[in-house]
């Protein structure tokens, strides 16, 4: 259906303003529909106000630190006792600032192009019905609204443990971490996920001791192997003290800070730890209760995330469902492709289905952790037959000249052609740099047509082209 020659403008109504919400918004409005998005607390949802945005500013904060404190291996000289020193108050400030100014242009940008913005509460109460509490009228009737569709956007919030409940004071969730007035002396980051070792990562650079608690035998479960030992070293020789195979069975305020008590293996030689504070980083929980989903026939999974497929449906046919709510891939890209097809879908546009092996994602520790595609566990167990080339970026000129001691890159090519299937790049803003694999792992490139594209001398992108020439196959 080409919606802008059809007389027909479908209508839709989406719960949840956050990447997912309104990226859907946007293309939807542009499409054509009549739009109207209802979000409970600012335009750009968690990812804008309280974790991507906040967190990746934070981080940064801490980068620049790094790069002061590196400066001098460069021939810098900062002057006698001058040390670099984070100003908490300023660095939230600013946090503050650029997450308030993203959610306003978000908010300008969707009502410039005609979609209605609802601040609210909404709820599903029909297969095409939603009921909204405006908090400008909160003791008011709630109004409800009816549209071919809904879309479900809701997100996901911290998971806490009974006894650890955060204050915001000196135990915290990570939506709480931006009004310190000063540095932490001692943070205890609990969680050795994506989000503790980032925050553990910057958290250290900013001047803080850190200890951080992992359940595993290493951080980073689940991720690239190398990458992950890799980051710990440089934990390690940073000071952070990781405690491993522990568990944190709880936290209490102490005079002064914080005491965290654990459980498992470790917590053998280390039953407590004491700190000034203590962050949980436990993972989130889909934000999908009290939404009327079960009386709308919407299935959930044991989780209580929403089940879709992959072009973003729930199994009631008018609602769709994008975002950390599906527990697809917790990223705020996927969130946002997730609605751009669930539109795409609603109004007959060309829609290719969420292909996850396709995304690439970067962990914002230092040095930053890149990957795409297929993986090294999934080339372990077999599941792929790949050659891969690892390359340290130690012998990279423009590594050596900006002082890069660690990080590495690695490429997978499909055993006997050569396509390029995966790779991990570990590097100071590895984040930009993974673009390059990720386009060629979309679009089925050879390693040739990487090792034949020119780099610019001196670069870090020159180890990826050198690593796609390690794996060239001779015919
Ligand atoms: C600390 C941290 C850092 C992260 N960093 C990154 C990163 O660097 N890159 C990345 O890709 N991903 C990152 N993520 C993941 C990313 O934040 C999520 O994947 C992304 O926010 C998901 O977007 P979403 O649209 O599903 O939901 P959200 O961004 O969670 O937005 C959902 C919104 O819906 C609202 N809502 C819920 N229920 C209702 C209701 N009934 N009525 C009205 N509104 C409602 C919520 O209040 C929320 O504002 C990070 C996550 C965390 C925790
Ligand atoms: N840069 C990014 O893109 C970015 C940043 C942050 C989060 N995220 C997304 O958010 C998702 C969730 O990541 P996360 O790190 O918040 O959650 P997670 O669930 O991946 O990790 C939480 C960790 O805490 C551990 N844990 C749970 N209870 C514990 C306890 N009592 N004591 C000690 N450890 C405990 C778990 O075993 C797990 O390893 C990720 O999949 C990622 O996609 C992305």
């Amino acid at each position: 259906m080409s919606t802008s020659n059809s007389t027909y403008t479908p209508s839709l109504t989406i719960i949840g303003g956050g990447p997912g919400g309104y990226e859907a918004a946007m293309v939807a409005a542009k499409l054509g529909a009549n739009v109207t998005v209802i979000e409970r607390k600012g335009m750009g949802g968690s990812a804008v106000l309280t974790d991507v945005v906040p967190s990746k500013t934070l981080i940064a904060t801490a980068d620049s630190m790094r790069r002061v404190g590196t400066a001098q291996d460069l021939g810098v000289d900062l002057g006698a006792g001058a040390e670099p020193r984070a100003v908490m108050a300023q660095v939230d400030r600013r946090i503050l600032e650029i997450a308030g100014e993203q959610s306003q242009d978000i908010q300008q940008v969707l009502e410039r192009r005609g979609v209605r913005v609802i601040h609210g509460v909404g709820k599903v109460v029909g297969p095409h019905e939603v009921e909204v509490r405006r908090h400008d009228d909160a003791d008011g009737e709630p109004e409800v609204i009816t549209s071919d569709a809904i879309l479900l956007c809701v997100g996901a919030s911290p998971r806490e443990l009974p006894s650890a409940q955060p204050d915001g004071e000196r135990i915290f969730n990570w939506t709480q971490l931006y009004s310190l007035a000063e540095v932490p002396e001692h943070m205890i980051v609990v969680g050795s996920g994506v989000t503790g070792a980032e925050f553990a990562s910057a958290y250290d650079l900013l001047g803080a001791k850190v200890t951080l608690v992992s359940s595993r035998d290493h951080v980073l479960p689940g991720e690239d192997q190398d990458a992950a030992e890799l980051l710990e070293h440089v934990f390690e020789s940073n000071g952070v003290n990781v405690v491993a195979r522990s568990r944190a069975e709880g936290a209490e305020r102490t005079e002064d800070g914080v005491r965290v008590h654990l459980s498992g293996e470790g917590a053998k030689d280390t039953p407590y730890i004491d700190g000034s504070h203590v962050l949980f980083a436990v993972g989130g929980i889909p934000n999908t209760a009290d939404l009327g989903l079960e009386e709308a026939g919407v299935e959930l999974t044991e989780s209580g995330h929403i089940k879709v497929d992959g072009v973003s449906r729930t199994s009631v046919p008018s609602i769709y469902a994008a975002g950390d709510c599906t527990g697809v891939f917790a990223l705020a890209s996927v969130a946002a492709m997730q609605g751009r097809i669930a539109v795409a879908h609603l109004m007959g546009d060309a829609v290719k289905p969420l292909r996850p092996h396709l995304v690439a994602s970067n962990i914002f520790t230092s040095p930053e952790i890149a990957t795409v595609g297929v993986t090294q566990a999934q080339v372990d167990s077999g599941k792929y037959q790949a050659d891969v080339v690892k390359l340290d970026f130690s012998t990279n000129p423009r590594a050596k000249m900006q002082g890069v001691t660690a990080g590495f890159v690695k490429v997978f090519a499909r055993k006997g052609s050569g396509t390029v299937i995966g790779g991990v790049v570990v590097a100071p803003r590895a984040s930009e740099l993974i673009w390059s694999l990720a386009l060629a792992v979309t679009h089925k490139l050879h390693v040739d047509d990487l090792a034949d594209t020119f780099t610019v001398y001196p670069s870090m992108a020159g180890s990826l082209a050198e690593a796609a020439r390690r794996l060239h196959v001779r015919l």
